[in-house]
């Protein structure tokens, strides 16, 4: 999708986006990614701006990174999906720190559960922090660093704006609108000399992951599973190292770059694997109350182990729509 090589969009190899002294922002830097990403910026010298909403979260992130050894760091109050607030800040930390040469939107929140179970609050709230908590901090910056034809975007989408996850129709969606936006301003920013870069990380170590656990249907933790969480430091090095590269796609593991790469012409196999940890995951979960055999057998697929049901069964499922295993959990949604 984004083929290695300077004829194809991808910008010289240089380490220059980011000179000693320059000023970088991240939103949700009190936490997670962002606070680990805002820690290896200031390793290489960048005076550090942490914007969240948490005062209290922010100051203590700040001093960590001070007992660390950062040259600067300054703290703003606000909401990312305000954006008169994060153009307040934004504004307020230009004055105290100089023109943004760097900001990493890595604010972000996640609500998985099966869409039948989701409120509508969730579809609006994370389009609104993801998204939108995305858009108006770049909003923000991007004048100034046009005019001065310099600076770099860094936003994080996820694996699940890659692919769609069951369980993410709120939080996925909301991520891929964050990689669209990014793909978008990548061809319209590059001619100023701005540089954007989405990353796409699995799960990671972080608050998030921990808070979003007691939604995640089971079927998600099967999908995801598969990949066992990043910490946020090895993440933060590898977002550093891939712009270095001048990748507009940052992965951080080998799933996701295959995904990023190949995920277009892999989409029927992914959907079979999908298919497959999905059964598989409803089967457990109903076998685990009922016991049910019959279930097996139609998850699971005649001869071959393949975890493809026969043909004949899944024209059946076709039929009933998501029927079987998932209508029978309805009673029992976690969500
Ligand atoms: N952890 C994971 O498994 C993955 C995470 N991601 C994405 O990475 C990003 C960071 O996640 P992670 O580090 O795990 O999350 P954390 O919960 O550790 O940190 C989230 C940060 O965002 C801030 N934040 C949340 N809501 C707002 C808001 N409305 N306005 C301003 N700041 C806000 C939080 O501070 P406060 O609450 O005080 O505002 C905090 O600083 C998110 O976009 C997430 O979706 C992507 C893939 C995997
Ligand atoms: C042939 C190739 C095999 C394909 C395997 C597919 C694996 C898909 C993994 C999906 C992981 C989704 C993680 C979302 C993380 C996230 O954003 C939340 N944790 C945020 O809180």
């Amino acid at each position: 999708m984004f083929p290695r090589g300077k004829a194809d969009g991808v910008a010289p190899r240089q380490r220059s986006w980011l000179r000693p002294g320059e000023h970088a922002i991240v939103t949700g830097g009190s936490s997670g990614i962002g606070l680990a990403t805002a820690a290896a910026l200031a390793d290489r010298g960048a005076v550090v701006s942490l914007l969240a909403r948490g005062s209290e979260r922010l100051e203590s992130a700040a001093a960590w990174l001070r007992r660390r050894g950062a040259v600067a760091v300054h703290t703003a109050v606000a909401d990312v999906t305000d954006r008169a607030q994060v153009t307040r800040a934004v504004e307020g930390l230009v004055r105290a720190a100089g023109p943004c040469a760097v900001l990493v939107t890595s604010a972000g929140q996640s609500r998985p559960g099966r869409f039948l179970g989701l409120p509508d609050e969730a579809f609006t709230g994370l389009v609104e922090v993801d998204y939108l908590g995305t858009l108006w901090p770049i909003r923000a910056v991007v004048p100034q660093m046009v005019a001065r034809g310099r600076g770099t975007v860094v936003t994080i989408s996820s694996v699940a704006g890659l692919i769609g996850v069951p369980g993410y129709s709120a939080y996925g969606a909301a991520k891929f609108a964050v990689r669209g936006l990014s793909e978008v301003l990548r061809g319209e920013l590059a001619p100023h000399r701005v540089r954007v870069a989405c990353v796409f990380p699995p799960d990671v170590d972080t608050p998030q992951l921990a808070a979003e656990r007691r939604w995640r249907p089971v079927e998600t933790d099967a999908v995801s599973g598969t990949i066992a969480p990043l910490r946020p430091e090895v993440v933060a090095a590898r977002i550093l190292a891939g712009v270095d590269r001048g990748r507009p796609v940052i992965c951080v593991d080998r799933i996701g770059g295959l995904l990023a790469r190949f995920g277009g012409v892999l989409a029927p196999l992914l959907r079979r694997y999908v298919d497959h940890r999905v059964g598989g995951a409803l089967l457990g979960a109903a076998s685990g109350v009922r016991g049910s055999r019959r279930g097996a057998g139609r998850w699971r697929g005649g001869a071959g182990g393949s975890g493809r049901p026969a043909r004949s069964h899944r024209a059946r499922r076709g039929e009933r729509g998501a029927a079987g295993g998932p209508r029978r959990r309805t009673r029992r949604e976690s969500v």
